[in-house]
């Protein structure tokens, strides 16, 4: 899959908004026409569901909808930044706060005055900044770290979680009192499984957008292959129909798909065979875990680097499958890919990760230029059409 350097802002508007909402099943048209009249009021809302459902691109529409639509659009993935980090990142801190802080530098709060914040598995937030989120929540303004002032903002949250939240605060580890704050409009979004009729609509979506780009328009799809994508129970949701759809028109012989161009027997029993392998690898983790605490601390980062190494290859780079297989989410997984370097540039598959923290940022095209570049110190952004993000360098 190729990647974008957008050199100018409306490029990447014209791209972003090709992003379309196909919602097609009754389910799926409730649930637009709630987004529809959550998106104009400024309630915090809580998307809701499995890896892979749309919840980022709901929370995009939901921005578009509103009276914040020319302001920024920021996502951040809390699990994809590190528990040190996460304080700087999200609220900025001040010159000399803290070891490397060389500089005075603006938070993702401050950031995204004017629009909105999206911040995506926020069930992997850290219980002391759980405490430090309700509170910005609750009195609008931010304290950089290694600051006394407050400074007000002007953001809209949407949250998204892929674990039962209420789960969480039975357990403890989600504050109850953060989790009402975020709760205000929950949207669910539900398993492509359990809302069929969106599976075609999405198909001919996604067969337009990559037959445009692959120079294979007007490709169709076979009744045989329909009924194959209608049985299929899609465990990664849209973005594995996506894959598959974009994998189909790679491979497809002429204008029309076939079943087995969709390759889904082979998804299925790999699924099934790394559920098997995944106990495997969670054992080996926790007994290389307690081997190098005790003896190597270091051994355990090579360790990891070459079982992200070995499963990453192994699932063909497929992030979904290597996250199945060794029984992470899928964030987890990416998370640390990068940090061990493992995701190379010019991978036709996955996008482009040179920073060395991941900063998984979808951002409102007008500011791309204006904002990031100059405040975040980024020299490059570059927009991966696979995640539909932008990723800063
Ligand atoms: N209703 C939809 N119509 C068109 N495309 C969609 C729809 N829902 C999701 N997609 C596409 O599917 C892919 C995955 O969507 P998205 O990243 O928003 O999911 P997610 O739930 O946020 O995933 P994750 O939990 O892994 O972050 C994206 O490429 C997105 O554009």
């Amino acid at each position: 899959m190729s990647l974008l350097a957008f050199a100018n802002p409306a490029e990447m508007a014209l791209s972003i908004r090709a992003s379309a909402l196909v919602f097609e099943d009754p389910k799926s048209r409730e649930l637009l026409d709630r987004i529809k009249r959550v998106a104009p009021s400024e309630l915090n809302a809580l998307i809701i569901g499995e890896t892979g459902t749309g919840k980022e691109l709901v929370a995009r529409h939901i921005h578009e909808l509103s009276a914040r639509r020319k302001g920024p659009f920021l996502a951040v993935n809390c699990c994809a930044l590190s528990e040190t980090l996460i304080e700087s990142e999200l609220f900025g801190h001040e010159k000399g706060a803290f070891t490397g802080a060389v500089t005075t530098k603006q938070g993702w709060f401050e950031a995204a005055s004017g629009g909105t914040i999206f911040l995506d598995e926020i069930g992997d937030l850290p219980q002391s900044m759980q405490v430090k989120l309700l509170r910005v929540l609750q009195e609008r303004e931010v304290v950089r770290v290694g600051s006394h002032k407050a400074t007000p903002i002007d953001v809209r949250l949407i949250a998204a979680t892929n674990v039962k939240l209420e789960e969480a605060v039975m357990a403890g580890r989600f504050r109850e009192d953060l989790y009402y704050r975020l709760n205000v409009a929950a949207l669910n979004l539900l398993p492509l499984r359990q809302r069929t009729g969106d599976i075609l609509p999405l198909a001919r979506h996604f067969l337009k957008v990559y037959g445009q780009r692959l120079g294979c328009p007007g490709t169709t799809i076979s009744p045989a292959a329909k009924q194959a994508l209608l049985t299929h129970p899609w465990p990664g949701n849209i973005r594995e129909l996506e894959n598959v759809i974009h994998h189909a028109l790679l491979v497809a012989r002429d204008l029309t798909i076939t079943p087995t161009d969709l390759n889904l027997s082979q998804a299925l029993s790999f699924s099934k065979t790394v559920d098997s392998e995944a106990g495997d690898f969670e054992k080996l983790d926790s007994i290389l875990q307690t081997l190098c605490e005790q003896e190597h601390p270091d051994l355990y980062a090579r360790v990891e680097r070459a079982l992200l190494q070995a499963a990453y290859k192994h699932t063909g780079r497929n992030q979904l499958a290597t996250a199945r297989l060794l029984g992470l989410s899928r964030h987890v997984v990416r998370a640390r890919l990068i940090q061990n370097h493992i995701l190379a540039s010019g991978d036709a598959e996955t996008e482009k990760h040179h920073s060395p923290l991941p900063k998984s940022i979808s951002i409102s095209p007008i500011t791309v230029p204006e904002v990031i570049p100059k405040e975040r110190g980024y020299k490059e952004i570059v927009f991966s059409e696979a995640s539909q993000e932008c990723w800063g360098f």
